[in-house]
């Protein structure tokens, strides 16, 4: 899989090396279920029509910038876990694309025919709820129009559990009360996320989410083996008490089993 950073400024460059492509849109943080049915839709689609795989995302996350940065986004993996994922998925070519508010003033026709046209899309994949262009005016429907026909859109129905739409958002909410037993059933895998020991603290890297404050239930582990312990998150940081084994220093995976809740004090009435 290949990796495109692109921005206005290489834009035509890499148009003119572009293949044919069946492409998926979307910022897919997380990759939960809802994401990885678009993604496998657009992979059988690149398989019927032979053609390439391609993801298009967008980067910094476009809340962020149309907020003017008031508005932070608990990310949940850092581009190269995305980029890893994506990799074993079958994705030819991941193309992320700096959103900054002259992108995300293009028009939904802007998009397309400069972006996608030039880009070799001629199949586009996303969800029931995906937009794009300026005020996120833009949806699957008319894209297939904003090309002139030349795109054609697969649209992929909403992927829900418990009633409620499987989202990044409600991933975060249920990571920052806590609920990170529940992540499983929406992502697919437990959460984890990649931190620094040296011994005495946890360095969590860029663009992980820990979650709320509270005592959970972990495994340690890198490529030398692995532990099952506890660990408590308080004021943003990880500590742990019991013994960290040495082969675990340096870079090392967190993966969130379950919150550990404190027992319910006894009242002693004498
Ligand atoms: C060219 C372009 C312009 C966009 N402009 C806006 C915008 O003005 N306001 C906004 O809220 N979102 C804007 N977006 C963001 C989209 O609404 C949407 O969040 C983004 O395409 C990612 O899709 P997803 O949220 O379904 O992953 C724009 C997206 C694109 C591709
Ligand atoms: N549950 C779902 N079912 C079907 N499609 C989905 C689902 N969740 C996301 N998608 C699609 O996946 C792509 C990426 O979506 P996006 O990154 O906005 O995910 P999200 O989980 O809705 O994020 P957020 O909660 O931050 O808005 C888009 O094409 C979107 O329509």
């Amino acid at each position: 899989m290949e990796t495109i950073h692109i921005n206005r400024s290489n834009l035509a460059e890499w148009q003119k090396r572009a293949k044919p492509n069946v492409m998926a849109l979307g910022c897919f943080d997380g990759l939960h279920h809802g994401h990885c049915t678009v993604i496998h839709t657009a992979y059988q689609k690149a398989k019927e029509k032979q053609t390439d795989l391609a993801v298009m995302s967008f980067f910094p996350h476009p809340k962020t910038v149309i907020s003017n940065g008031k508005v932070h986004v608990h990310t949940l993996m850092p581009l190269a876990e995305k980029e890893a994922k994506l990799r074993k998925m079958g994705v030819d070519t991941f193309y992320i694309v700096e959103f900054d508010k002259e992108f995300a003033a293009l028009s939904p026709e802007q998009f397309v025919s400069q972006y996608l046209d030039g880009l070799g899309v001629v199949h586009a994949v996303a969800g029931f709820d995906f937009s794009y262009g300026s005020r996120g005016a833009g949806n699957l429907d008319r894209l297939n129009q904003d090309s002139g026909g030349r795109i054609d859109v697969t649209m992929v129905e909403k992927v829900e559990l418990w009633g409620e739409k499987i989202s990044s958002t409600c991933i975060r909410e249920r990571l920052l009360n806590g609920k990170v037993a529940e992540l499983p059933d929406l992502l697919g895998r437990f959460y984890e996320t990649e931190c620094e020991w040296d011994g005495e603290v946890f360095i969590l890297c860029p663009s992980y989410t820990l979650p709320g404050a509270g005592k959970y239930g972990v495994t340690l582990n890198n490529k030398s083996g692995s532990v099952q312990t506890e660990v408590t998150v308080i004021q943003e940081r990880v500590q742990c008490t019991a013994d960290i084994p040495p082969f675990l220093k340096g870079k090392l995976l967190i993966v969130w089993q379950k919150q550990i809740q404190n027992a319910p004090m006894k009242l002693l009435i004498s």
